[in-house]
């Protein structure tokens, strides 16, 4: 069967993004890793479904699957680029509408510069909530690797993230580092690991080592988790600038229960057909 699908990035973030509402397809998980594999396939961090959605008061269903085929709770970089990708094909007449995932429902809106905001809903910290291991919730864990202490926070957006507070990112041990903390049996459903460089309580550089994924160009929902443990620890003040390597997010977030606000920018690159086998 042949499957039209569109290109895109938000901050070169990079996805596959395809409506299952004017389509019908099934995508296998090893299908969804070929598809991924950027030698192989057509290359991408994660594929975006677009279906129709199963709660009354949601526009749409907005899935989410990792190169390596797991279906994950959210993405930010992806959820301006699904709200770029259905006023472009049309399949609303909206410019604001709420989508469902599996992490809970988001707000998403184009303004007229064609830049998009989305609600990310509030960021949480119980160990519960990531899931993490650890008795009770506090800005700074501890956790032991290999021998060695280890202080990061842990907050989820509807995804599991633990941040680490680095002097450098750009000498920060992110391939090495990274995939041994996103593997840690403290995290039970595995973890996104951003490492963070506090600039001013204003603006942060950050790289994220995503699950499922490796290091990408930017992560949405990593950029919301470090910044909401950065204003939990009173090292950030809300809005925060988010240098990425891929480029820059804008982050809102007066604190408590009340939603991030993620504003950003969803580019296309290409639409493109393919031959599933
Ligand atoms: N790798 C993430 C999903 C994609 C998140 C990221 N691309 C974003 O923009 O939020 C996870 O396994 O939870």
């Amino acid at each position: 069967m042949l499957l039209n699908f569109t290109k895109m990035h938000g901050l070169g973030n990079d996805f596959m993004v395809v409506d299952l509402i004017s389509q019908r397809a099934h995508l296998r998980d090893d299908q969804i890793r070929q598809l991924a594999d950027r030698h192989f396939g057509i290359g991408f961090d994660q594929l975006l479904l677009v279906e129709p959605p199963r709660q009354p008061d949601m526009d749409f269903r907005y899935r989410i699957f990792n190169a390596d085929g797991g279906e994950v709770e959210n993405c930010g970089n992806g959820a301006r680029c699904f709200a770029r990708f259905v006023i472009d094909q049309r399949l609303t007449h909206k410019r604001e509408f709420k989508v469902e995932t599996l992490g809970g429902p988001l707000t998403l809106k184009v303004d007229e510069d064609d830049r998009v905001r989305v609600d990310m809903g509030a960021p949480r910290f119980g160990p519960a909530a990531i899931p993490f291991v650890a008795d009770r919730d506090q800005p700074l864990h501890r956790i032991d690797l290999d021998g060695q202490a280890l202080e990061l926070s842990v907050a989820s957006m509807g995804n599991p993230h633990a941040v680490l507070q680095v002097d450098d990112v750009d000498m920060a041990p992110v391939e090495t580092l990274g995939p041994r903390i996103q593997q840690h049996p403290s995290f039970p459903r595995q973890a996104n690991v951003g490492f963070m460089q506090i600039d001013s309580p204003h603006a942060i550089r950050l790289r994220v080592f995503e699950r499922g994924s490796g290091e990408t160009l930017a992560c949405g929902t990593g950029a919301c988790a470090a910044v909401a443990c950065g204003i939990r620890r009173g090292l950030l003040q809300s809005p925060v600038e988010v240098e990425l390597r891929g480029g820059r997010l804008t982050l809102e977030w007066p604190g408590g229960e009340t939603p991030m606000i993620m504003t950003g920018p969803a580019e296309r690159v290409f639409e493109g057909r393919i031959a599933l086998s």
